[in-house]
């Protein structure tokens, strides 16, 4: 189906657009007090996560309560352990847990790699669904955690300060943390796949935990696979989000992605050096700009704009936007971005 508002799709294929998209990291979920509604109707996370018809309810609510060019599809990143037998728990106000946890072989083995259409059909057809719903309306993001992270999670069973344990196995266990880092990559392949089948018009990868490997490890352990999953999604495209990987630029520059995601550490003059201009750039507003005033949120959104200028560009925050803001500060966001890069883009 053709879409009324492909801003999003253009920005990524690097085509020209009247003005620059604008989406959030994270924007399904706590910042929407409808959304802790429907998640206050359910036991918690997870049953809403797998329940399709109430995953594609908070899906929409960004697009028509926020006025965004995307929706992403509501989901988590660890859905990937556990359709390779790996099962996670969502301890409220704590975070993810995983009862069991990958250290040996023997753990390894018990494992396999997801076709992401059987084991993980709640989320293909919440993806169904959404866009249905949506009838074109926004393109629909479809995503995935990068290898690297889903591992570390993985050995950790948390998240951590540290992570010391999963950073340990590449030293001590360097084999077994490559034949994990193998089944990460070809059961997220699967799964990016059947949600582009199912509907999805872009995917973004999370590489969340890239910041705290050395950059040899980044290169070895992260990037290589990360680089096998963007050379194997060819139907749509593809943004990779590394955060904390400044060191790591020019590199991605080297992947066969369309975006690359910046965080809010990352100058955007340098950033667009290193990276050069045959990708587009997404980000990368500090989310804790959002607690400024209303006034201040709209002069650091244009701020960012200027530096951004009228070249590739797709508007988000440099990470997931927190779950304390007010959603007034982020239409503020959404609306100068709308306003503001529509009149740069007069003036040339
Ligand atoms: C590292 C990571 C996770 N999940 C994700 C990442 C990568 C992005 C990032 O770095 O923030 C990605 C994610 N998680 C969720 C989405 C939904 C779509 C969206 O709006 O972006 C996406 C894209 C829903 C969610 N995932 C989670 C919630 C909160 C659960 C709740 O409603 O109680 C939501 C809406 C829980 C979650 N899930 C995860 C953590 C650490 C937590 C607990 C902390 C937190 O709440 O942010 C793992």
């Amino acid at each position: 189906m053709q879409l009324k508002n492909d801003l999003l799709l253009r920005a990524a294929r690097g085509e020209q657009v009247e003005r620059t998209p604008v989406w959030l990291m994270r924007q399904a979920g706590r910042i929407l007090p409808e959304y802790r509604e429907v998640r206050s109707s359910v036991s918690g996370f997870i049953e809403l996560a797998q329940t399709p018809a109430l995953a594609a309810e908070v899906t929409l609510q960004p697009v028509d309560l926020l006025g965004v060019d995307a929706a992403i599809i509501f989901s988590d990143i660890l859905v990937i352990p556990e359709a390779m037998g790996l099962p996670y728990e969502m301890i409220e106000k704590r975070g993810p847990k995983f009862p069991q946890t990958v250290s040996s072989a023997a753990d390894l083995n018990k494992l396999r790699i997801a076709d992401g259409v059987d084991d993980l059909s709640y989320v293909i057809e919440a993806i169904k669904i959404t866009k249905k719903a949506l009838n074109g309306r926004v393109p629909l993001i479809g995503f995935a955690g990068a290898p690297w992270t889903i591992f570390a999670y993985m050995v950790e069973g948390s998240g951590s300060k540290t992570f010391s344990k999963s950073r340990a196995m590449l030293y001590q266990e360097p084999v077994l943390a490559e034949r994990l880092l193998d089944m990460i990559t070809k059961s997220t392949i699967n799964y990016l796949k059947a949600q582009i089948a199912a509907g999805a018009d872009i995917v973004q990868i999370f590489d969340s935990w890239a910041g705290i490997l050395p950059p040899d490890h980044y290169q070895k352990y992260a990037l290589k696979y990360i680089s096998q999953i963007c050379d194997a999604i060819t139907e749509v495209p593809v943004t990779v989000f590394a955060k904390g990987a400044f060191f790591a630029r020019e590199e991605m520059a080297k992947l066969n992605c369309e975006t690359i995601g910046l965080d809010w550490n990352m100058g955007i003059a340098e950033s667009r050096r290193l990276i050069g201009d045959q990708k587009t750039l997404q980000g990368n507003l500090d989310p804790a700009a959002l607690y400024g005033s209303a006034a201040e949120v709209e002069a650091a959104t244009k701020r960012m704009l200027d530096q951004f200028g009228t070249g590739r560009h797709i508007a988000n925050l440099g990470h997931g936007v927190y779950p304390d803001i007010d959603p007034e500060k982020v239409k503020v966001f959404i609306n100068t971005v709308k306003e503001y890069s529509s009149q740069l883009r007069e003036k040339v």
